[in-house]
This record gives structure tokens, C-alpha cells and sequence, in this order.
């Protein structure tokens, strides 16, 4: 399961009897740590082995579990353990109805609701939905089973007074945040998941829509769907809304069971609940374990070893053990009958046809992608005017060529740390919920860009080539257009590959910016006469882009180019080669 790489072409639905049910047998789950500053490199820092998730078990029933805990006692982790999105060493077993869990049925039934409501900011609540049913429904749903299907999730959702308003974002003003955290959980029920797992959903939102968001997950969990959800600071409202309650500290299972054992098992080991006190804030705070100083430590790890040896002991736990050693009410097994997701055809469509309508709302990024090299033009027209044909005319060209060669790619690689890092966020959910690869992604992100970098392009060229008379034959030209389109696409592919590397937009940008000023430098010849230049820079010269674009620039100006050097200019030229060489 370790480092998985999803993409959902099919998944098999599986048949069953009796309610569903997720459990998790003695599950220990390792993560390697590197300790030690970041500058010692990966080999000389020393690596740590840290267990995350310490002999688990544990049962997911058709109702809503809240998994509770302070930060960093392993809530996350044990989500992304029955998600499969883990990077570490993972033991036991996680079983889904008697199976167990692998990519396909994980994909099929297990949707998983992250932190961060990922969304395209200009897009309304009714089109996010569409697009996402259009990439989990099955492939052959028709135009009426996904409208019907978006409709039925805004119903449950409680989304249809903001059917038509835009989802927003540090720019925009769109729906507020609850209502994007319900967005963002609409779209994981599209494909009636029958496990839904949520990190964290009601960090940054206000104790009555916390509620009201709680309210909601408790119905679609009574209606025959696992939900589990992850709470950091639960209020004391939530207490009566779980089902079940989970209590995690430093990895070890410290309870599990109702809410209302929860109460009697602390009471009983001697910790009852103070009289206006909220229970979840006070047994989360009681197992915590407290990293101040290390007396604090020692104090709260001997009073959480104390309760999880007493929990191992008890009859709460006995019975948990029982269920899910025990459990054999599920008799599944895969069928023959296989439900095709998507197609490639229809994936490519929909992330262009929304990549387009999502730039298209938003004029600033549009007009950016159109405007932007334009806004180079009259700089360029007035710096240089009207080329001569004369020997100075010479550096007024090579002048030109430089700006050619340099602000077509540097545009498109900024134009890309504009637009393209919330539709890499869209992207990084969505690979991880397996819906497509990351060829299709960048491909789909090129096609919806391409058209934009040639009617910049034509601009830019036309405009230049024609204002500063150079070659005036429409080859010459094409030739000229060619090659600022080429170096416009160039900028943005080479952007969009250092955003796959570095998650930092400006880190990625500061890359792209330093290889191609180097590209240049060593390429172009422009600069500085690649003869006069060491063996090793030559070399790499060839290996830049910079350096074919040159040659086919300076061929399609210069060659058979007929300049009128004046006798004066010739006097010069002589003056300086005989001072050069005597
Ligand atoms: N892949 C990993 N690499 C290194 N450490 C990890 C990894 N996954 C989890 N951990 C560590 O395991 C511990 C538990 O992490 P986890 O994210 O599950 O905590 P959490 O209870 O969800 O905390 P929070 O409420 O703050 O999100 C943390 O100390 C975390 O640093």
C-alpha cells in the first residue's frame, strides 16, 4: 500500500450483506524523521524512526466516530492509514465488510475530506460540483444523472441558497466558509462513497456552523454511510452528536466507544468530568501529553500509560476486541461486474472545459495571459524605433533579437506563478483521490493555455516586426512568430515543472528565472562570443534552448541582409582593427 501510485480507469463494486463496517487490526504505522538543520544534506542528517499509530484496533460502524486527540497524537495519520495515502511502514490490517482494503475498493468507497477546501475560487458552488461529478460518476452518466446528482448533493448539503454564487478566495468574495467546507465534503459524496473520512472540518468555523456542519455528517452517517471526522477542539455541543468516540495520545488508543462510556470509564478510574466542564476538551487535555519540559513529560506519559493499560483492561475494550477479531457478519466478495470510471476523452474535456470557464471569469487573469507581453511593445518600439541599414543598425538588431529571446519566456514563466498554483492545489486533491494522472493534468493546463500564448504572440510580433522593419517577407516573419510562440510556451512549461518540484510558487519562479538567464548567457552568444568562452561553458551551451533560437533568429535577419556602411564607418572599423592588432 506504501507509495501507491491511483488513477481510477476501473473499480469493482462490491456486494455484501449487512451494514457496512471498517475495522482496523493492531495497525502500527512508522514514519522515518530526519533530525538535525536542514543543511547537513539528507545523508548526514540522522534519521529517527517514529511510531505514529501503536497497535490499533479499532471499528468504523454505519454512524458518525469523531477520532479525538491533541495536536500530533496520530489523528491524520490514522485517516490517511484507511485511506492509503501513507508514507511509511504501515503493519496490521485495515478490512472493509470482510476485505481488505486495497486501491480499488479504497477508491471506490472511501472518500477522504482534507483539511484545506481546495476549490477554484471563480467557479459557482453548482459548477464546482458539476465538473467533480463529471470526473467520479461513472462514464457512462448521462447529462440528466449528473445534474440530478449535483442537485441531490446541494439538497443534502444544504447548499442551494448559494447554488449560483461564486466559491471565492483571497481576491474574490465568495460563499463563506462553512459553506465551502460543505462544498468540499458535496464533492467526495458524489460518487455515494460509503466511507467518508474527514480531517479536521470544522477548524475555522464558528461553534454554531461547527455544529450545524456536525448535524449534517451525523445525518449522512445515519443514512447508512461510515463517517469518520477528526476534531482538534471539539465544543461541548458536539458531545451528544457522536456516535462513537475515538481517543488518541502519542499513538496509542487511549478509548474508544460512546461518548456517554467515555464518561463512565474516566469516572470509574477516578477522573470524572468537572461540573461545567466540556468532556471532550477535559479527557482530550487529561491524556495529552504535555512536551513543555521534561518533568511535565514524565508526569503526563505515566497518567497516559496508566489509562491505556486500564482501557486494555476493561470491558469497553473487550467488547471493541470482540467486534473486530470477531466480526463475521460480512460475507463480501468482489463480483464480475465492473463499473468504469471516466474515460480519458471525458477527463480531458471536463479539467479544460473548467481550467477555461475559471479563467474566464476572473479579467485580471485572462488579461494577463493576453496583455502582459503586449505591455512590452511600446517600450521595445520607443527604445529602438525604426531599424536603419546601416553598421550601427547592427547592435540595434542584435538589441532586438535579446529582447525576443528573453521576454517571451520570462512572461510566460511569471504568468504561470500567477495562474496556475489554485489549479495545482485542484490537482494535488484530485490525483490523490485517484481521478486522473499528471500527464492528463498538464496536458489538459497546456491546451487551455496554448490558445493564449498565440494571440499574445501574434500581438507581440506583429507589432514589433512591423514597427521596427524587420525583414519585410511573410517567411521571415512566420519564422520570427514561431519562435517568440515557442519561447512563451517554453517559460510556462519550464514554470510549471518547477511548481511540480517546489510546492513554493516563488521558489519555482526564482528557478525558472536563473536557468533561463543562464540558458542565455550561455547560449545565445549574444552577450559574449561563444568562442572566447571555456570548453565546459560551450558545452553547456548547447544543451540550452537559447542557442538554436539565436541561430534561427540571426539566419532569418541577417541572412542576405544588405546594410550601406558608410565610408566613415569603414574608416572606424580599420582605426580600431589596426590599433587591436598592432
Ligand atoms: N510522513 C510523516 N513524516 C514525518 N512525521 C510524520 C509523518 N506523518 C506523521 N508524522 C508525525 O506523526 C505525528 C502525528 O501526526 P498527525 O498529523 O497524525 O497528528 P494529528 O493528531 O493529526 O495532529 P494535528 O491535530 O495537529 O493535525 C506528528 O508528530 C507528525 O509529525
Amino acid at each position: 500500500m506504501v507509495g501507491m501510485k491511483r488513477t481510477r480507469i476501473s473499480v469493482q463494486p462490491i456486494t455484501t450483506t449487512g451494514p457496512s463496517s471498517l475495522v482496523m487490526k493492531d495497525v502500527t504505522y512508522c514514519v522515518h524523521r530526519r533530525i538535525g538543520p536542514w543543511w547537513k544534506g539528507l545523508c548526514c542528517r540522522s534519521k529517527q524512526l517514529k511510531n505514529v499509530l501503536k497497535n490499533i484496533d479499532l471499528h468504523f460502524g454505519e454512524e458518525l466516530t469523531a477520532i479525538l486527540g491533541s495536536s500530533g497524537a496520530g489523528k491524520s495519520s490514522l485517516l490517511d492509514v484507511i485511506s492509503s495515502r501513507i508514507d511509511g511502514k504501515l503493519s496490521g490490517a485495515v478490512v472493509y465488510n470482510g476485505q481488505p482494503c486495497t486501491e480499488s475498493n479504497i477508491q471506490q468507497h472511501i472518500a477522504y475530506v482534507i483539511q484545506y477546501d481546495r476549490l477554484l475560487p471563480n467557479l459557482t458552488v453548482r459548477e464546482t460540483l458539476t465538473y467533480a461529478a463529471y470526473l467520479r460518476m461513472p462514464g457512462d452518466s448521462s447529462k440528466e444523472q449528473v445534474e440530478e446528482k449535483v442537485e441531490q448533493i446541494m439538497h443534502q448539503m444544504g447548499l442551494f441558497s448559494v447554488a449560483d454564487s461564486k466559491i471565492g478566495g483571497s481576491v474574490i468574495r465568495g460563499i463563506s466558509g462553512g459553506e465551502k467546507r460543505r462544498v468540499t465534503i458535496g464533492v467526495q459524496l458524489l460518487n455515494d462513497t460509503k466511507v467518508l473520512l474527514l480531517d479536521e472540518p470544522t477548524t475555522g468555523l464558528d461553534s454554531c456552523t461547527a455544529k450545524a456542519l456536525m448535524n449534517r455528517l451525523r445525518t449522512i452517517a445515519e443514512s447508512g454511510t461510515l463517517v469518520a471526522v477528526t476534531v482538534h477542539q471539539p465544543g461541548s455541543d458536539l458531545f451528544k452528536l457522536f456516535h462513537k468516540v475515538c481517543l488518541l495520545s502519542d499513538g496509542l488508543l487511549a478509548f474508544a466507544g460512546t461518548p456517554s462510556e467515555m464518561l463512565k470509564f474516566y469516572t470509574k478510574e477516578g477522573y470524572p468530568c468537572p461540573q461545567f466542564s466540556n468532556p471532550l476538551d477535559f479527557y482530550v487535555d487529561l491524556v495529552s501529553v504535555d512536551r513543555r519540559d521534561k518533568t511535565r513529560q514524565q508526569n503526563t506519559e505515566v497518567v497516559l500509560n496508566r489509562l491505556v493499560t486500564r482501557f486494555l483492561s476493561s470491558p469497553e475494550h473487550a467488547s471493541l476486541h470482540k467486534t473486530v477479531y470477531e466480526d463475521n457478519s460480512h460475507t463480501g466478495r468482489w463480483n464480475n461486474t465492473s463499473v468504469s470510471g471516466p474515460g480519458p476523452f471525458r477527463i480531458m474535456a471536463t479539467l479544460l472545459k473548467r481550467m477555461t470557464v475559471n479563467m474566464f471569469r476572473d479579467r485580471s487573469s485572462y488579461c494577463t495571459r493576453l496583455f502582459v507581453l503586449s505591455l512590452f511593445i511600446p517600450f521595445i518600439c520607443v527604445f529602438l524605433g525604426r531599424l536603419r541599414f546601416d553598421q550601427k543598425s547592427i547592435q540595434d538588431r542584435v538589441g532586438l533579437m535579446y529582447q525576443t529571446l528573453i521576454v517571451p519566456a520570462y512572461v510566460g514563466a511569471f504568468n504561470t506563478a500567477f495562474l496556475f498554483p489554485s489549479l495545482r492545489d485542484v490537482y494535488f486533491r484530485e490525483h490523490k483521490d485517484g481521478l486522473y494522472s499528471p500527464l492528463t493534468f498538464i496536458s489538459a493546463y497546456m491546451m487551455h493555455a496554448v490558445p493564449f500564448h498565440l494571440i499574445a504572440s501574434i500581438i507581440f510580433s506583429t507589432i514589433i516586426y512591423w514597427v521596427t522593419g524587420l525583414k519585410p517577407t511573410p517567411d521571415k516573419f512566420f519564422v520570427y512568430l514561431f519562435l517568440v510562440f515557442f519561447l512563451h510556451v517554453i517559460g510556462e512549461i519550464m514554470a510549471v515543472g518547477a511548481m511540480a518540484v517546489f510546492k513554493n510558487g516563488q521558489m519555482a519562479v526564482n528557478s525558472v528565472t536563473l536557468i533561463l538567464t543562464a540558458s542565455f548567457l550561455f547560449g545565445s552568444g549574444l552577450l559574449r562570443s561563444i568562442d572566447s568562452m571555456s570548453d565546459p561553458l560551450e558545452w553547456l551551451g548547447w544543451l540550452t534552448i537559447h542557442k538554436y533560437a539565436t541561430e534561427i533568429l540571426v539566419a532569418n535577419e541577417f541572412q542576405g541582409l544588405q546594410l550601406i556602411c558608410e565610408v566613415a564607418d569603414v574608416h572606424l572599423i580599420l582605426q580600431h582593427l589596426t590599433s587591436e592588432y598592432s
